[in-house]
Formats: C-alpha cells, structure tokens, sequence
C-alpha cells in the first residue's frame, strides 16, 4: 500500500486503530494494536474473565455488537465506523445476512434451543463442535444465533504466558502448593478454573439489568496449546464438566487439510461417542453467496466512498470469488485491497487480469462456454497466488472429482481422432488430475491406494475395469523403489488418475455421465495387510531367530514346512505362529478384511502409520531388535495361542525319533 511509506505514518495507524478505539491501551503496543484489543479483552485474572458475562475476547479484533451499528447506506456514519475493515463493518447482523446454507443455521438454532432454552434441570452437560473451513462464517453465526436467542456467550482466550507470573497462579491454587508447572501446562489448568467458574456463576447483575435472563454458553475457539500435545488432559476436564454442568460449551474448530486434523486428534470418535458430542459440519461459503456478499458491498461503497475506492466489475468480483475458496473473510479482505485507489499494484493487477484473460479468449476464438472453462483454471491459479487463499480439499473430495469426473461437450470444430482411435474419443475433462491430487495433501503413491481401493465400484463394465487396472499396474511400477521416487510419484499419480477417468467410457462424454451413482468410499485395505505383514515379519524374525533366515523366508518357505511337521520342543508361541503364518486358514471363513469408511474430512494417512513412521524408519518398521516376548498386540501370545489351539482342535503329532 502506498500508505506504508515514510510520510504516511498517521494514516496507516489510522487504518487499522479505530476498531480499537473504545479500549485505553495500558502501555506502549508491542505487536499493534492487535495486541491492545488483546490486552483489553483479557481479563487480568480468570476470576475477572468470569465475572465478564457479555461476549468478550476473540481471537482477532471483532468489536461487540453494542459497538457496531451496521453499516447500511444512507445511514450517517462516524469516521471511527468509516476506518473499520470491511469485514467488520459490513459483518452479518441477522441470519438473513449471513452467507452460510440456511440448514447449518437451523442445525446449529435447534440444538442452541433444545440443549439451553428447553434443558431441563437434571440434564447432563451437552458439548457442539462447530467445524469447518475458516472463514465459513461458524462463528458469525454462532453470535447471531446467540443474540437471536437471547443467550450470553462466555467466551475462553488463550492468556499469554508472560502476564501470568507465578504469584498470579500461587494466588489462584493457594499458597501452600508447589509450583512445578509449565506455561502450557498452567494454561490448561487455567482452562479448567474458567470452565468451572463459568459454569458455577452466573453473569454479574448490573444495576439496571433484570435477572430473568442468565441463559449463556461457553464459547472455545482459542484452544489451549497444551491440549493439541496432550489430548487426553482435555477428555479428563470435559468429562467432569460434562457431569456438573449447566449451561452448554460450543468449540469451534477450523479444518486443517495437513492430514493431522486438529479435530481428529481433539475429538477422536470415542470420545464424541462418550460425551455425546453433537457435531455440525459447515461447508465453503457457496459462489453465489459470496457474490451476494461481495455485491452487495461493492455497491455500498461505491454510493458512499467513489472518491477512495474504485468499483470492481462483476468479473473481477467473480475473480475474486474462485480465488478465496469460500472464505468469505478472505473474499472481502481481497475486495477492499482490490478496490483501494492507493494501492497502485492491486490496480494494476487487477486490470491486467482482466485485460489479459479476455485478449487470451479471444484470439483463441473459441466459443463462450468453452472460454469461460478454458480460462478457468490459469486464472485460478494466478489469483490463488496473488490474493487467494489455499485451495486445499480433502481426500474425500478429491477422490469424488477423479471418479465422477465431470466434462464439457467438444465443440464441433475441434478435430476429432482418427477411425482406428475413435474408441478413445472423449469430450475435455473440466479438471486437472494432477491438481487435484496436489491439492489432497497426500503423495501420489498414497492417493494411488485409495484409487486403487475405490475405482471398481464406480465402473459397470469389466472391459473398463481391465484397462484401468492396467494403468494401475503401470502406475505401481512408476512408483517402485527407484532412487527417483518421488519425482516419480507425481507422474505415477498422473498415469493412475488419468488412466482411470480415460477407462471409464460411462462417463466420456458430458451428456453421459452415467456409472454407478453414489457409493461410500473406503479407505485402502493395503494400510491394515501393510501392518499385519510387518509385525508378521517381526514376530518370525524373534520366534524363530535360530534358524538364521530372512522374514520373507520365514513366513513363504521354512514355517509352511513347519506346520507339516509335529516338533513337542517349540513352545507355546511358536506354534501358534506356525498355525497362523504356515497354514492357509481352510478351516476359517476366508473372506475380504472389513472394509473402513473414509470421512470427509479424514486425513488420508492413518494415525498407526504416522506414528510408525515417527520411529525415524522411513518404512515404519518397527525396530529388529525387539525381543521374542516383545510381541506386537496383533500376534498370538502364549495364553491367546493356548486358546486358539483349543478352539480348532489342533492337533501337534506325537515327535517321533524314528
Ligand atoms: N454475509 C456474511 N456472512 C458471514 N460472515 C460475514 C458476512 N459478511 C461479513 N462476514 C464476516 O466474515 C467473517 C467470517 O468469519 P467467521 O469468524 O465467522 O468464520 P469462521 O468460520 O468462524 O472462521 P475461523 O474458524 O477462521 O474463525 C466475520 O468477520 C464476519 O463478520
């Protein structure tokens, strides 16, 4: 911005001060004045927090609704309201603002209404997680809601380490206890003392106020550091809050899409199972919302503030739209910038963008339809690197795309192939594989997996199957142990996901895009045989350390042979091994391993295989140097293989010396 110079310092204070405006700020700031609504917004103490009963501290400058009249044209404005963001000041004021799918407000309305205006008195504490991609607009529309509802919104910030000094906490835990606490460790225990507090006390009454209304719930979206290193501490406190509550606690949670999900490892299944967690999942703001949003306040400031701002076109808004991913926060950031007449970059690019993507289209003379597409995907790209936001999607979704590939009609000027290649015909894919697969945050080798496990049910013909599979293959080669495998991995990827939308003629053309619907996805059988295998190879290397062979030769050529034979001297263990690893199981139902659904929102490697791979062994492997009675859980122990023995009346032939 041109206001960052030298001879501008007034005004770049001025941008960004007055939100912080209504707070007297202690001492000189440090980080901004962030960091002076920050000060403000902290309690000195979490009795004061507690005692604080309108919504309070937000993790980035959000004035209280008291301050922020809303900022509707024609109504006369301070220079204070003038000088905010456009986020806040054009921030939602009813549901019908807000630019989220009105289902996930009904959702998260209804629970509101049967967990604190209908709870009846002996209910036990209730807990939602609101989830989402940021910017999604899950705390908006938690504080309208609230508003609506007439509901006090308690909410948890992170205290900095450096206010609380050890006199602060001895004079919270009492004088007598030892201090060995570490900052992190203190904050969590602060979050206990908040949670119990706030769920104690009531809001204290105001001369004024009527006590009729003391309906609140517990607002977390700060999530003390502590609990991401040790989720357990957090069960522990949320499962005695659940026991003495009496008003409900709201978490939210923004997606993370690095694979370790934040939510996963906060909230794994069992615990949302134990305590009832009621978890409401919103999606990417909608294109045309956004739109609505960001037309709605180019043409607000286009009546009020001309002469500071420029008017973005409706294509450069729709830029704008595709670039931020449906983070409605990122949109309206992007639109002031874009729109600043000081800032001379954000002008001239987006007049470039505009100038160039239009010349770009026409010379390629190509129909409107098919421009707009064409276009597409360059222009996504360089507004995602200019003004965009990360463009991340799970696995779930990525899969989706690759198997129900969508396409758009081949023009009739296009040349078509030859007669003997007319099989391969097919109209223009609408993605780009390789993006999408970049875009899922795994490598390639792992998204080949989850192809591999997926694709067969999204095929109704076998002669598609047979090709697929052998792109497959190809891929799987390409992803060998070659000293350059990971280069290898984005073209192994390419060749799998290619292979598999070129295979499958009931989706080649746009008019047809037939197949078999909708079908769950699994997650790879191949992590859970990966594992047996490896702890397999584990146990014959300590079972039978005699005999001096590799696991391989364990398990294909020695312990078969083994099981022919009756030997009294191996002990419990071994045999055991023997009959599960040298013997195929003829007795048994041999059927498929049961298969795991995946999630939308799983990360696409499993927790056993980050934590293998955490031992420094770049395969996973456990460590060799395990003893025999080190066993993994997964293979028989002595007391587990007496009972199979017994179970399948095995019988050890009598050892005969002759
Ligand atoms: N029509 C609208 N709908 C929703 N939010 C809007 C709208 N207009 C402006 N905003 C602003 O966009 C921002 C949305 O951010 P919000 O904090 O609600 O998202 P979030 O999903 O909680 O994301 P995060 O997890 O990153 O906090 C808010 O500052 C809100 O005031």
């Amino acid at each position: 911005m041109s206001g960052s110079g030298p001879g501008r310092p007034a005004e770049v204070a001025e941008w960004l001060a007055p939100p912080f405006d209504d707070f007297t700020p202690v001492k000189p700031l440090r980080g901004g004045p962030g960091r002076g609504r920050r000060q403000k917004q902290r309690a000195p103490s979490p009795v004061a927090e507690n005692s604080r009963a309108t919504a309070p501290p937000r993790k980035r400058a959000k004035p209280c609704a008291v301050d922020l009249p809303c900022a509707k044209p024609g109504r006369s404005r301070s220079q204070a309201q003038e000088d905010l963001p456009w986020v806040e000041r054009y921030r939602p004021e009813t549901q019908n603002d807000l630019a989220v799918q009105k289902k996930k407000i009904e959702e998260v309305e209804t629970w509101l209404k049967m967990h604190i205006l209908q709870r009846q008195p002996k209910q036990s504490g209730s807990i939602l997680l609101l989830t989402g991609p940021p910017g999604c607009g899950k705390t908006a529309t938690l504080q309208i809601l609230a508003r609506d509802l007439g509901l006090q919104v308690q909410e948890w910030t992170n205290p900095l380490s450096s206010d609380f000094t050890k006199e602060d906490l001895r004079s919270m835990f009492g004088h007598d206890s030892n201090f060995h606490t570490f900052p992190s460790q203190a904050q969590a225990a602060l979050f206990q003392d908040f949670l119990l507090r706030a769920n104690k006390y009531n809001k204290l009454q105001m001369l004024g106020e009527s006590s009729e209304n003391d309906k609140k719930l517990i607002l977390i979206e700060d999530i003390p550091n502590q609990f991401y290193r040790d989720p357990g501490s957090l069960h522990e406190i949320l499962r005695s809050f659940i026991r003495s509550s009496r008003c409900p606690l709201v978490f939210i949670i923004s997606d993370n899409f690095s694979g370790d999900s934040n939510q996963g490892s906060l909230f794994p299944a069992e615990i949302v199972q134990e305590l009832c967690i009621f978890n409401i999942s919103f999606k990417p703001v909608a294109p045309t919302n956004m739109m609505k949003v960001l037309n709605r306040i180019a043409t607000a400031e286009a009546s009020m503030n001309r002469e500071k701002n420029y008017t973005l076109d409706k294509t450069s808004l729709e830029l704008l739209c595709r670039g931020c991913s449906g983070d409605i926060r990122s949109a309206i950031n992007s639109l002031q910038f874009s729109s600043m007449k000081d800032c001379s970059l954000e002008k001239e690019f987006w007049s470039k963008k505009k100038k160039s993507s239009t010349i770009k289209c026409e010379e390629a003379g190509v129909s409107k339809e098919r421009r707009k597409s064409k276009c597409d995907t360059s222009e996504d790209q360089e507004i995602q690197a200019i003004g965009g936001r990360d463009a991340s999607i799970f696995l779930f979704h990525a899969l989706g795309k690759i198997i129900y590939c969508k396409r758009e009609a081949v023009s009739e000027e296009c040349p078509h192939l030859p007669a003997h290649l007319a099989e391969h015909r097919r109209d223009t894919l609408l993605i780009q594989p390789e993006d999408i697969v970049e875009k899922s945050h795994v490598s390639g080798s792992t998204f080949n997996l989850y192809l591999h496990q997926n694709y067969v049910d999204f095929f109704s013909d076998i002669d598609d199957v047979v090709r697929a599979s052998e792109y497959l293959s190809t891929a799987d080669v390409l992803c060998s142990n070659w000293s350059t495998r990971l280069v290898m991995e984005s073209y192994s990827a390419s060749v799998a996901t290619r292979g598999v939308i070129h295979s499958n003629t009931s989706r080649a053309f746009a008019q047809q895009q037939g197949g078999k619907g909708f079908r769950p996805l699994h997650k790879p059988q191949w992590f859970l045989i990966s594992k047996k295998y490896r702890e397999n190879c584990l146990a014959a290397k300590s079972l039978f350390s005699s005999f001096c062979l590799p696991p391989e030769c364990l398990q294909t050529e020695l312990l078969p042979y083994l099981a022919v034979l009756a030997n009294p001297m191996r002990n419990q263990a071994q045999i055991a091994f023997i009959q599960d690893v040298g013997r195929l199981p003829l007795k048994r139902h041999f059927g498929r391993l049961q298969l795991e659904a995946l999630g939308d929102k799983d990360p696409g490697m499993p927790e056993l295989f980050h934590r293998d791979g955490a031992d420094g062994d770049p395969e996973g492997l456990p460590s060799s140097q395990s003893s025999g009675s080190d066993l993994p859980g997964s293979q028989p122990q002595p007391i587990t293989a007496q009972a199979i023995l017994e179970e399948e009346e095995l019988r050890i032939e009598e050892y005969d010396s002759d």
